[in-house]
């Protein structure tokens, strides 16, 4: 327990946003965030007003470029921060939001701007590197970027736990335990997949954050040293890592999830539309199409997944296949909905084990042919839901509770969600324990295999 929870503390001390860090001196974009945690990236003080007028200018600037679609959808101030709301009432399928490809912040906005330049084309960068440089660029640029409207209203931070405090992020800490010995690998999660994975990780949304954000860390120490610092021009304030983190987790939270690699795009007044639980269609609400003459402008195209009322609001769905920790961690909240639990069991074989071969066999085929595994499952469920610091009733009772801040809320629903799957993880191993008498043994079916053991299980003499 003492060393896996140093595992985690360790890297947590090194966090690159923590409140000793100077702050950063790049100007982001002004909008007030709705988020409370301030040490990390102080804002600049900024009005209601100032707000008004900066959505003022981002819809003067979409419909000077011809974005929207007649007004049916409108940039708005709402409670998940902005988002969409109708002008009309619209039908299911109805388009939106049509955004031309020229206000895209994608790779082809990379090559034809100084970072392309700069970089070869930017080819040579990963693509989401390449855009979060181009964003970063262009919000140094101020007032003479051609996207200032949009970068004006884009949020300071998310609620993605990447922007959380180490105080915001041990709240969610615990699971933990599940890293020590256990004789065979299984990753698990409530839909019950099971699947056999060779390798250790730890892959709870506490280790997932620091791993992503020590990601985000090497890849801006390498762009850092390449490009930021021989490239003064385009960024004339020194690029700190907290900017560089604000430009991933703008990307990871706006970006369509379909539109990765090469066609990672920002795609402004579009990405204004949030999420809801309630819309569970699986198609696209979107699609990207030729328009104008011969088809040869490309519009951004968002649809509609169901009717809407004049006045409220437009969401759509942004992944069902997302568990509550990538939610948590890609765009910063979680939902109730119990199918969204997760925990990754990731156990491992130790090769040392003299019967690292026969337990492996047993994994690949699913075998479960041993009391010891069993117990050491249960074992393990129990150590690993004896390492939270609340119960589920404690966790349901706090959730319960009036003005919960939105970071609490999103780590008691994930702590809870993923000690709801250990219990679940243990019923199911329970089960299959008090029904270990019933099944195939390891030696018999490597007999049957053989041919050397009938299917009611006596030995075949051939002599
Ligand atoms: C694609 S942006 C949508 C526009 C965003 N609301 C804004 O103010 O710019 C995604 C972000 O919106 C917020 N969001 C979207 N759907 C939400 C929901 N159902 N509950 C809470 N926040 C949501 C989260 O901050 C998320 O990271």
């Amino acid at each position: 327990m003492a060393t896996l929870y140093q595992h985690h503390l360790l890297p947590l001390q090194r966090l690159p946003n923590s409140p000793r860090r100077p702050p950063p001196r790049l100007r982001l974009p002004t909008k007030p965030s709705r988020h409370h945690n301030r040490q990390l990236r102080p804002r600049a003080a900024a009005s209601t007003t100032a707000t008004v007028s900066a959505m003022e200018d981002f819809r003067r600037w979409l419909a000077s470029h011809g974005a929207g679609d007649g007004g049916k959808a409108i940039p708005a101030a709402v409670p998940e921060g902005l988002g969409l709301v109708a002008a009309r009432d619209l039908p299911r399928g109805e388009v939106v939001a049509e955004v031309p490809k020229k206000l895209w912040m994608d790779a082809d906005a990379v090559a034809a701007s100084d970072i392309g330049r700069a970089c070869g084309g930017g080819g040579g960068l990963r693509p989401w590197v390449a855009v979060a440089l181009l964003l970063l660029s262009e919000v140094a640029r101020g007032a003479d970027s051609p996207w200032a409207p949009y970068l004006a209203i884009l949020p300071r931070q998310t609620d993605s736990t990447i922007f959380w405090s180490e105080e915001e992020l041990l709240e969610i800490q615990g699971q933990c335990a599940m890293q020590k010995f256990l004789p065979v690998v299984v990753c698990w999660d409530l839909s019950v997949t099971f699947m056999l994975l060779l390798s250790l990780a730890g892959t709870q949304l506490l280790s997932t954050t620091v791993g992503v954000k020590e990601y985000v860390q090497s890849e801006f120490d390498s762009v850092q040293a390449e490009i930021i610092s021989t490239n003064k021009d385009l960024f004339p304030g020194s690029i700190t890592f907290d900017d560089f983190l604000w430009a991933f987790g703008m990307l990871r939270s706006r970006v369509f999830p379909e539109l990765r690699g090469d066609k990672l795009a920002l795609i402004p007044f579009a990405d204004l539309v949030n999420h809801s639980p309630n819309i569970t269609s699986e198609g696209s609400s979107w699609e990207i199409k030729g328009k104008g003459l011969f088809g040869r402008e490309l519009m951004f195209s968002l649809r509609t997944p169901v009717n809407v009322k004049s006045g409220q609001q437009i969401y759509i769905q942004y992944d069902l296949d997302k568990s509550n920790a990538e939610l948590a961690l890609d765009y910063g909240f979680v939902e109730s909905n119990p199918s969204r639990d997760s925990f990754t069991v990731t156990l491992e074989i130790s090769e040392s084990d003299p019967f690292y071969g026969d337990k492996l066999d047993i994994a690949e085929a699913n075998g479960l042919g041993e009391t010891a595994y069993f117990d050491a499952m249960r074992d393990a469920c129990k150590s690993a839901l004896a390492d939270y610091h609340t119960t589920i009733e404690e966790d349901e009772e706090l959730s319960g509770r009036e003005n919960l801040q939105p970071r609490l809320a999103i780590a008691i629903g994930v702590r809870a969600g993923e000690k709801k799957v250990l219990q679940h993880i243990d019923g199911i191993f329970k089960q299959r324990e008090e029904e270990l008498d019933g099944l195939e043994y390891y030696q018999e079916r490597r007999l049957k295999d053989l041919g050397l053991v009938s299917d009611n299980g006596e030995i075949i003499f051939w002599e």
